[in-house]
């Protein structure tokens, strides 16, 4: 690599290129919250490459919960060859015969090297494509300390602020839910850069949502965030909220097994303007269904009936599944002039 790539510490390049996943694309940025090895090379049929594969992908280490393993091809007839196989969850193999990622990490056309991208998508390494450097490589990933114990020192970049609505308030909510229709909510996608489409995906998020439209309960909720989440989030996050959006109900259901998997807010181009996420709870009385950020650690956390979970849209979160019963939510966006200007 030359002078001028990136060294460890550096934030590691996000970019969408195609790759050996179902959906045929895949967005690096969704790699966060486990070791990432990538594995630059010129072609799985040039010299050595198959053996270096076979060692890399065999290691029980890339086992797609703390550590994934993805192939670089730089050859657009490894598509074809039929060399590069995916064995998810954890090996996969991206298809950069544009040579889109080896530019952005500053490898050489034809360049072999490993980059190891910490949970953060922070350069954790760079080794060599040579025995001693892999070999460090995987004994560093053999040797990763308990996720937890590791949590325990990193602070949740969140807030966690109880009381913004009172407990009639969040039943008036629910009971509103079942009074209306509701959605299976979608997800954005952008196959192209600034189409973002909606898509349904019960795998990956299975949520119920229903537009709040009754004005005198959309003044309540918009007074509520305005008087008690906009001073903190002014004070902690040194950010002016100027606007609200998505003014909805939400409901994960245990017995459609109600889950949102990892993602981030504001990545497509209709929802780039976002800054904030507020998650309100207007119930307690469901198991499961905790928010957890994988970037920075395991653990999930649950607002108190009431109470909310205030988060920057750019941070990777999740909601774990809910195991009994249904776990009702309010779940606005909050952002300012500029950011609307973008909208
Ligand atoms: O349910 C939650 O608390 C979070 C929901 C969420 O991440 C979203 O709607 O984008
Ligand atoms: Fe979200």
């Amino acid at each position: 690599m030359n002078r001028r790539s990136l060294a460890p510490g550096d934030p590691a390049p996000w970019f969408t290129q195609r790759c050996t996943t179902p959906a045929g694309r895949y967005s690096f940025d969704m790699a966060a919250g486990r070791y990432n090895l990538l594995y630059f090379f010129p072609s799985a049929a040039g010299p050595g490459i198959g053996e270096r594969l076979e060692r890399l992908v065999g290691d029980p280490v890339f086992d797609g919960v703390r550590c994934q393993f993805f192939g670089v091809s730089a050859d657009p007839g490894d598509e074809r060859s039929g060399l590069l196989r995916a064995q998810p969850p954890g090996v996969r193999h991206f298809l950069d015969g544009d040579g889109l990622v080896a530019g952005q990490y500053g490898v050489p056309a034809g360049g072999r090297v490993l980059v190891l991208v910490d949970p953060m998508l922070r350069i954790a390494a760079i080794a060599d494509d040579t025995p001693d450097g892999i070999g460090q490589v995987l004994s560093f990933l053999r040797h990763l300390p308990d996720a937890l114990a590791v949590q325990r020192q990193v602070p949740t970049p969140a807030l966690m602020l109880p009381g913004v609505l009172e407990p009639v308030l969040c039943a008036r909510l629910i009971d509103y839910f079942h009074a209306q229709d509701s959605v299976q909510s979608a997800i954005f996608t952008e196959r192209e850069q600034g189409r973002s489409l909606p898509v349904t995906d019960i795998g990956f998020k299975s949520r119920r949502d229903c537009t709040l439209r009754d004005p005198a309960l959309v003044a309540q909720l918009q007074h509520r965030v305005i008087d008690r989440i906009v001073p903190e989030i002014s004070k902690y996050f040194q950010f002016q909220v100027t606007r609200m959006e998505r003014m909805i109900v939400a409901c994960y259901d245990a017995a459609e097994r109600g889950c949102f998997g990892p993602h981030r807010d504001n990545t497509v181009t209709a929802t780039a303007h976002r800054r904030f996420a507020v998650s309100i709870n207007l119930n307690d009385d469901f198991d499961g269904g905790g928010l957890s950020f994988p970037e920075i650690g395991p653990m999930r956390y649950s607002a108190p009936l009431g109470g909310a979970v205030v988060f920057s849209c750019s941070v990777l979160h999740a909601v774990a599944p809910v195991t009994r019963g249904r776990r009702y939510a309010c779940l606005p966006f909050v952002h300012d002039a500029p950011g609307a200007a973008k909208a």
